[in-house]
């Protein structure tokens, strides 16, 4: 190659157009050096080498051209050491070392990358990355906002670089690569490489694959370093409750708990409840926990479980009592929404079974709508041949015999029965549930065994209202207390009340101590006369607690607000229970319309001579009066043809005469009916079958008109209505209404000051109230 270079450079050649050229190398004729053919195979590789080479020759007298076996030489000795050392640690890395893979779709992700990050090789790697979130990239593993604490910066996160403000902290761990370190005088390699195998269906930050290496057979050293790694991440948590909640990510894929949150645990006294049931609750669950107990269980061949229910309005403190209580406890807590979509059986199932040994579940909504029915219901669906009237997620028979099959995909009652208490399900967790309407449940579900303690909770009482009011307004260690003995002792010492020397911070804090008790004082009378002016069983705490809240540093204005805002909430729950029955209402109305049309059709041309709409109204009236017997129907065709929702259940007396109603309405406005309804039943005294007018008042007709509107609506929302302070007039009527039947509502009046029903002028009961 060299010679036959050698030989073309200098030589002629001739072309094609007849002229000719000499081959000549480039390099030679711009430096003037001999060119080799080495030389021109070393461009080839190295471009430029010539060049270089020539210039060095000129400029210093060195022959590079010598030395070139040498590099040769040098490079392969570099490659052949870089392959045997290849192999040589292959050799020592499989033989005399020992190795932990670490999983990143498994939570002691978390725990390494916590610790890594803490440990000065990382804090002084060159190479780093960045996380505002050291947690694994798998959905179910991450956690939202690094929980509640960090924010502050006042943990042990050293490594966390947090910044005070509300800035997220940032973290930094070693790159991708092999880092060496010290951990417990033994030299330990942290390696973090990009996984492959995971190229096609993750994310790029999700492809990472951990692993730490000792030198040595015996692992122990990793075993130790990841233990201490769970005790760190575990001990973070140790103040914290950690909340998990049952999720699926997408169509198709596993249910799994994922962990949302670990929120400073709450103290079971800020809870407030009867402080008997309280006691009760933490004994009975104090004497479940105990080993013993589980031992007893078993030797008596009993299922080792505990089941909690939790009953009562909205906002009044159930999901509150249960974090007290697994935070008490020191357990995690679970929390599965019956009325997710994605909480059906299947899903429960596989939730369940995942659970650990000591934990508490919380089951929230258990009167979700499929598990509202009886079993007993379900079984006469069946017999009626009812089955079509099921709504998806209907129960089937707990009892294993099948009414209709439950559509697929939704809970039913039998199916959550079995993930309770069936034999798969897991023994030791304590098990909550909550419903804000008990009377819904079936029994089945609440049995003894399943349900070990009922615990009500209800709207705030006066005593309630006040210990709120102490809960948000009492100073606590910490809160900065203002008061005048303050400013006092300031100039007594002349110095500001942190003060560097022993006997002047013991004062200070004598001081403090002081005042905290005075402002516990003044708090306690202004909660007592806070809870005087709420009205007592009305308002849930959740609704009191965000009223004080707004005026937080302020309780003087709390207490002086708190008047104005009974009746403004009142009112604005009023409305909203108004808006709501009459959607309600509409939707029906809606809906039997259209049910009325699609029977139409089915009649055919039997109707088609029948077309006026008066003769039909008139037709359907006549129905009602016959089927208007019994005096409770027509109270209730009435009460449902006013202004209430309908009953879903009613009976057909009922739907007739909201038949005839809905057809009246569509050319009548609603007032205009009202009044006509109203002078029809008070120039018609005998017609009292035939009542189709609103609602009696219960009042002086000349202060205030009460409807008792919706039928469905709760005992408690209709009594707000008419509760006292609705309007401050002094001849205002006092009154509670009781619907003792949703079915057939029977309205009577319990507390009454000065009440006439207008309905019935002749001094007897109108059916609607009792004066
Ligand atoms: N009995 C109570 N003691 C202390 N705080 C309460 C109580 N009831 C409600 N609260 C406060 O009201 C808010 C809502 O309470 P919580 O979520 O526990 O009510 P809930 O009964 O579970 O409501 P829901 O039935 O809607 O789930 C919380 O911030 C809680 O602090």
């Amino acid at each position: 190659m060299d010679t036959l270079l050698q030989h073309m450079a200098g030589q002629t050649v001739s072309c094609s157009d007849g002229t000719s050229s000499t081959v000549s190398n480039p390099a030679a004729s711009t430096t003037g050096a001999p060119v080799t053919g080495q030389m021109v195979l070393l461009d080839m590789f190295f471009p430029g080498f010539s060049t270089f080479s020539a210039f060095v020759q000129k400029n210093l007298n060195i022959d590079l051209n010598v030395y070139i076996p040498l590099v040769l030489i040098c490079g392969a000795l570099t490659f052949a050491w870089q392959y045997f050392s290849d192999y040589c640690w292959d050799l020592i890395d499989r033989y005399m070392m020992s190795v932990v893979d670490v999983r990143t779709d498994d939570e002691i992700y978390n725990m390494l990358m916590g610790w890594v990050a803490a440990q000065k090789f990382a804090q002084g790697a060159r190479r780093f990355v960045v996380n505002t979130n050291l947690n694994s990239r798998f959905w179910w593993l991450w956690r939202y906002d690094y929980d509640d604490e960090d924010e502050d910066g006042t943990e042990e996160d050293d490594h966390v670089q947090s910044t005070k403000g509300g800035k997220k902290a940032l973290a930094y761990t070693p790159t991708f690569g092999s880092h060496w370190f010290w951990y417990k005088g033994r030299l330990l390699c942290f390696r973090r490489q990009q996984s492959r195998d995971m190229a096609g269906y993750s994310l790029s930050s999700e492809r990472e694959e951990i692993s730490i290496k000792c030198f040595g057979r015996d692992p122990w050293i990793l075993k130790e370093l990841l233990l201490e790694a769970r005790e760190v991440y575990m001990k973070r948590d140790e103040a914290k409750t950690l909340i998990y909640r049952g999720t699926t990510k997408g169509s198709g894929s596993e249910p799994t708990w994922q962990r949302c949150m670990a929120r400073t645990s709450r103290p079971f006294s800020t809870v407030i409840l009867n402080e008997k049931v309280k006691k009760e609750l933490i004994d009975d669950v104090t004497d479940y926990l105990n080993p013993a107990t589980r031992r007893w269980y078993a030797n008596r061949g009993i299922p080792y479980r505990r089941g909690y229910l939790l009953h009562g309005p909205p906002g009044t403190g159930k999901s509150s009592l249960s974090l007290a209580l697994a935070g008490f406890f020191k357990m995690r807590i679970y929390i599965v929404s019956l009325s997710s979509i994605a909480a059906n059986e299947e899903n429960l199932a596989s939730l369940f079974s995942e659970l650990p040994r000591r934990c508490v579940v919380l089951l929230e909504d258990i009167d979700t709508a499929g598990l509202t029915h009886t079993r007993e219901d379900g079984k006469v669906a069946a017999i009626d041949g009812g089955s079509d009237d099921m709504v998806p997620g209907q129960i089937t028979a707990g009892d294993g015999t099948a009414t209709t099959p439950t559509p697929s995909g939704r809970l039913s009652l039998s199916g959550l029965l079995n993930i309770l208490d069936g034999v798969a399900s897991q023994e030791g967790r304590v098990l909550i549930m909550t419903t804000n309407h008990l009377k819904k449940l079936d029994k089945a579900l609440i049995r003894p065994g399943r349900v070990d303690m009922i615990v009500e909770f209800g709207r705030a009482d006066k005593e309630m209202t006040a210990a709120i009011f102490r809960a948000i307004f009492a100073p606590l260690e910490g809160d900065e207390v203002d008061t005048p003995s303050d400013a006092d002792s300031k100039d007594l010492f002349k110095t500001p009340s942190i003060s560097t020397s022993p006997a002047g911070a013991a004062a200070a804090e004598a001081r403090r101590e002081l005042a905290r008790d005075e402002a516990t004082l003044k708090v306690v009378e202004l909660a007592d006369q806070f809870a005087d002016k709420i009205p007592a069983h009305e308002f849930s705490p959740a609704e009191i607690q965000g009223f004080l809240l707004k005026h937080k540093r302020n309780a003087a204005a709390a207490v002086e607000g708190a008047e104005q805002w009974a009746v403004d909430t009142r009112k604005e729950k009023m409305e909203k229970d108004l808006r709501e029955a009459r959607e309600r209402r509409e939707k029906e109305e809606k809906a039997e319309a259209e049910n009325k049309g699609t029977k139409k059709e089915e009649k055919g041309g039997k109707d088609k001579t029948e077309t006026k709409k008066s003769k039909k109204s008139s037709k359907h009236n006549k129905v009602t009066s016959k089927k208007s017997s019994s005096k409770k129907s027509t109270r209730k065709a009435a009460i449902s043809d006013a202004d209430s929702s309908d009953d879903s259940t009613s009976s057909s007396s009922s739907s007739s005469s909201t038949k005839s109603s809905s057809s009246e309405s569509e050319s009548e406005s609603e007032p205009e009916r009202f009044k006509e309804k109203n002078s029809k039943r008070k120039h018609s005294k005998k017609e009292k079958t035939d009542i189709t007018a609103p609602p009696p008042l219960l009042v002086k007709e000349d202060t205030i008109r009460v409807q008792v509107v919706p039928v469905q609506q709760e005992v408690q929302t209709i009594a707000n209505y008419i509760a006292p302070g609705t309007e401050k007039t002094d001849d205002l009527a006092k009154a509670v209404v009781v619907v003792e039947d949703i079915l057939v509502p029977q309205i009577s009046v319990i507390e009454v000051n000065e009440t006439r029903s207008t309905g019935s002028e002749d001094g007897k009961d109108s059916g609607y109230g009792t004066p």
